[in-house]
């Protein structure tokens, strides 16, 4: 398995008023824009050395992020690790007493596949595996 963090997702609730900081202050361009109609979230990729801020705002009210915005506020949501092979990662979580979220991985932002694993089994944070395809 790889060593590496893919991203850090961070919910917030209008990516345009997001990007004065990371654009108009750090000086940073966005890497990219993709809407994920599945997952009612428009996501902005922010990148910084070799690691990326993967920005989440959602397009509707009942999308994926929608009730952490409500509950918490904007902030820190999950934490995502490349792996090599997804699919082995989610058969090795759940023999190592993990939850993942989902049995099969799922198509995530720019042609990655991904399964999240549930904060209650991986010590309070939102994990993402993801693998590139
Ligand atoms: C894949 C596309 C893109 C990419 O990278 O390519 C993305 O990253 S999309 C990111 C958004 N998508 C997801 O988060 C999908 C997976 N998440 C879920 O299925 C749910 O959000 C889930 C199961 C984590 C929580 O949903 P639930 O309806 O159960 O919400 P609750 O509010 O009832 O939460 C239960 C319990 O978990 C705690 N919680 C929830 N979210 C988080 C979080 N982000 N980090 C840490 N803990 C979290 C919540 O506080 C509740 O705890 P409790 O003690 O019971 O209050
Ligand atoms: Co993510």
């Amino acid at each position: 398995m790889k060593n590496k963090i893919d991203h850090i997702g961070i919910v917030v609730k209008s990516i345009d008023d997001a990007l004065k900081f990371y654009n108009g202050l750090l000086g940073i361009t966005p890497a990219g824009e993709e809407i994920l109609e599945d997952r009612g979230l428009r996501v902005c990729f922010i990148e910084i050395g070799d690691t990326r801020i993967e920005l989440l705002q959602p397009t509707r009210e009942d999308s994926e992020v929608s009730k952490f915005l409500e509950k918490k506020g904007e902030g820190l949501h999950h934490v995502a690790y490349e792996v090599e092979n997804v699919k082995e990662a989610i058969e090795k979580a759940k023999e190592i007493g993990l939850k993942p979220l989902s049995d099969e991985p799922k198509p995530g932002a720019h042609n990655t596949s991904v399964v999240f694993m549930h904060p209650k089994t991986t010590n309070g944070v939102l994990t993402e595996l993801l693998q590139h395809n």
